[in-house]
């Protein structure tokens, strides 16, 4: 069960405020982040609602990636890195001294623009994380995995093959299923589909959708057809803020503020 904080919360403190009725999975409050002398995230305050699919978009550069590596703690692994402000994951502050950051992610999988399966067979692919925690039942948890990111039927006969042998949605596919055989209940994806044809990234949205409601999903896209059609909110950044957030229709369709306008109508990005 989650503590995350219950409605209605303020999304953005500083522009787009706005109450929406849901739980929030994962809140940011007043998040900075410096790389070295290079402020990229400025004071981001965002809820993720629970079980949802959130998109992050904005301009090339604006902070997108660098907000999620902030949610499972990657960002504390580049020298330099100073972050301020706080990001809590149901309710409590994840930059706590006392978090258990093999746990924190864990409970968080991540997919990233290039698939990046391990050179071993598929099946290994998919056991290697739940044999490492200690999972029972490895031939389950593959089958379920394979099956639950719509993969199983193409590769149920050669699962002992190497998983470089998959094409490149299929291998997309397989890093899906690599996170969920950990059982996580967030799952980040990093651009999932810039490396993929139309046809691969239709089935990996389908997927996301047949995820939806079971998993936080947080899509960063430079796609806005891909935004608009996955996710159920949208947070808009732009040069490291976040300047709005709020129901992906009203983001597209109604966006309060003037530079969201500008960025989905194509005059600038
Ligand atoms: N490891 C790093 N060291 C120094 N600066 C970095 C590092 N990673 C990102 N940056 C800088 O931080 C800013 C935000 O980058 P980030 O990758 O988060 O943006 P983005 O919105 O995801 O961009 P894109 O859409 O192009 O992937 C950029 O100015 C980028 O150059």
């Amino acid at each position: 069960m989650s503590n995350a904080v219950s409605v209605p919360v303020p999304l953005s403190m500083s522009r787009g405020r706005q109450e929406v009725s849901c739980l929030f999975k994962i809140e940011s409050r007043n998040l900075s982040l410096w790389y070295g002398s290079k402020q990229a995230l400025k004071s981001i305050t965002l809820g993720i609602p629970e079980n949802k699919i959130t998109a992050l978009i904005g301009p090339s550069g604006c902070g997108k990636s660098t907000f999620i590596r902030c949610i499972n703690r990657m960002n504390d692994l580049i020298p330099g890195v100073r972050i301020e402000g706080e990001i809590l994951y149901d309710g409590k502050n994840i930059y706590d001294r006392d978090t258990d950051v093999v746990a924190l992610r864990k409970k968080i999988g991540m997919v990233f623009q290039k698939p990046n399966p391990f050179p071993m067979s598929i099946y290994d692919n998919i056991a290697y994380g739940p044999r490492i925690h200690g999972y029972k039942n490895i031939d389950r948890i593959v089958e379920q995995s394979l099956r639950d990111a719509a993969l199983w039927e193409e590769v149920e006969d050669r699962l002992d093959q190497p998983a470089m042998g998959l094409s490149g949605g299929q291998q997309q596919r397989l890093c899906i299923a690599r996170a969920l055989a950990m059982r996580p209940e967030v799952i980040l994806f990093d651009e999932p589909c810039s490396a993929l044809d139309p046809i691969s990234t239709a089935r990996i949205e389908e997927l996301m959708e047949s995820l939806r409601g079971k998993y936080t999903q947080i899509i960063v896209t430079h796609n806005m057809q891909q935004a608009a059609r996955v996710s159920d909110y949208t947070a808009y950044f732009y040069m490291g803020e976040m300047i709005e957030f709020g129901e992906t229709k009203q983001i597209f369709e109604n966006p309060r503020e003037r530079s969201t306008e500008d960025y989905i109508t194509g005059r600038f990005g």
